[in-house]
């Protein structure tokens, strides 16, 4: 136990800039961040992202892949995405299809909730999981356009439209227009994941799904434990998911080195770890804020209660996946600071959807052509009412992205721009920015003022020192 406990201390020792500076440079000479550098700053900021060469204002600082990453899971089930790049996949009919489904399963559990209130003689409750359910408050690319379904009005679609939509024998007009890569199933036979190409599939493979794939061919040694953990991990925090991904790409990375540093589980291991040791990490549950709703006086009992859920999550990840070689890894303790490092450091994943700009595009057809296309689309319009527009929503942690600081005055910002239709992180300057100069994001809204600033940036649980703080307080 001592011995396991020192090995999760080790894969958590914050790594010495000399051997951070090394791994960085050595990424930046692979191509990765091309014109950013990553080195220590003085005091305690540990690390940032340097410009290497001037950017214009409005050009691309970086733009990068997810080095982990997952769908919302409620999003999984209304928008069809590749679960690697994130790329939408099969036709506009197809994503139709599956949100109109969606929708149908949310009203039929919205009855039952209802059927369940009044069991309960109209009593709500609030559960731990309202604390730790993660994702439900985006609030980018929520522009809609003119052309939203009337809901109030709306008729019921017969069920065989749907049916129709899905198996390709009803087409719309001008979906032709709106391309979607096919999709491809997932190699080890789950219906979990799909992908919009083999390199895609073999790639999330290789990675991580080999070990957390629920179909017959997957690698992983106990499926009913997995499809457990991963029902837990949709009714509590989808971040369980993206937690699994970085144990199993982990492991998957250790036995490939192992076979080249023979018999070294140990340094194997610290070696597979490396692009998440270097990544800011405190222990979840002892670090998120304290929410507005949960009285001070029961923050312990908050607290345990959040490092209980984690426990029972990763007991069934380990029940599935457990190998002794690797102890260390599956501990509580590298757990909790691996979710705790997704909450300081994670990106939202947002990839704009082309069922929205299908309706657009139909909106904007001269009169004649719109009135004869809308005798198809309008009833699909207006079963979907507000959700046509609904995006594919995640969240990724990026190696680059992750080392960039936070600013009230940022000369950065995460944008997406019409032609980003994947799960990349793409950051824009928004001022020039000279060669050694800081690149940094804003985290929160930065309009707010400064009282208001801190309060949101008690979620990441650090007191802003950048040079506006400083000159406001
Ligand atoms: C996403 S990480 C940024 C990279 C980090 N400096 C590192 O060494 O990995 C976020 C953490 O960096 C530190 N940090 C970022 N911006 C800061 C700021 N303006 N003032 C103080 N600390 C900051 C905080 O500890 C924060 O939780």
């Amino acid at each position: 136990m001592e011995v396991q406990r020192y090995a999760a201390h080790h894969l958590l020792a914050r790594p010495p800039p000399a051997s951070m500076e090394k791994y960085y440079g050595e990424l930046s000479k692979a191509g990765v961040g091309p014109g950013l550098q990553v080195r220590g700053i003085d005091g305690d900021m540990g690390k940032g992202v340097f410009a290497d060469r001037d950017f214009k204002a409005e050009e691309v600082v970086l733009r990068e892949a997810p080095l982990v990453g997952a769908q919302h899971s409620r999003n999984k089930r209304e928008a069809m995405v590749c679960s690697n790049c994130f790329r939408y996949v099969g036709s506009i009919e197809l994503q139709l299809a599956r949100r109109l489904l969606q929708k149908d399963e949310t009203l039929s559990e919205a009855d039952d909730a209802s059927d369940d209130d009044m069991d309960n003689n109209g009593e709500t409750t609030t559960s731990m999981d309202d604390e730790v359910r993660d994702g439900d408050d985006m609030d980018e690319n929520d522009e809609h356009c003119g052309c939203s379904g009337d809901s109030k009005k709306k008729k019921a679609l017969p069920a065989d439209a749907k049916a129709a939509l899905a198996s390709g024998a009803l087409v719309l007009p001008y979906s032709n227009h709106f391309p979607l890569p096919p999709v491809v199933t997932c190699k080890g036979g789950c219906s979990d994941d799909v992908y919009c190409s083999d390199m895609c599939s073999d790639a999330a493979w290789a990675a991580h799904h080999s070990l957390l794939c629920t179909g017959p061919s997957s690698h992983c040694k106990n499926t009913d434990a997995l499809v457990s953990f991963k029902e837990f991990a949709d009714e509590t925090n989808d971040i369980f998911h993206i937690a699994a991904q970085v144990i199993a790409a982990t492991m998957l990375r250790a036995r490939k080195l192992e076979s080249i540093i023979k018999g070294k589980h140990e340094s194997a291991l610290s070696r597979a770890w490396e692009p998440f040791a270097m990544g800011f990490k405190l222990l979840w549950w002892e670090t998120v804020a304290l929410p507005s709703d949960v009285d001070p006086a029961d923050e312990r009992q908050f607290r345990d209660q959040m490092k209980e859920i984690a426990a029972q999550s990763l007991n069934l990840l380990k029940s599935a996946i457990y190998e002794d070689n690797y102890a260390p890894l599956l501990s509580l303790e590298v757990y909790g600071h691996i979710i705790g490092m997704f909450e300081l450091n994670n990106l939202e994943i947002v990839v704009a959807s082309p069922v929205e700009d299908y309706f657009l595009y139909i909106d904007d057809l001269p009169p004649a052509a719109k009135v004869e296309a809308e005798v198809y689309t309008k009833p699909f319009l207006d079963a979907l009412g507000d959700d046509y527009a609904a995006y594919c929503q995640g969240s990724g942690f990026y190696t680059l992205q992750s080392c960039m600081n936070h600013s009230c005055r940022p000369n950065a910002k995460a944008f997406k721009r019409d032609e980003d239709r994947d799960g990349h992180a793409v950051l824009l300057a928004t001022r020039p920015i000279k060669r050694g100069e800081e690149v940094t994001i804003s985290y929160i809204d930065e309009d707010a003022s400064i009282e208001e600033r801190r309060a949101a940036l008690a979620d990441y649980a650090f007191v802003c020192r950048c040079s506006r703080c400083l000159e406001e307080s």
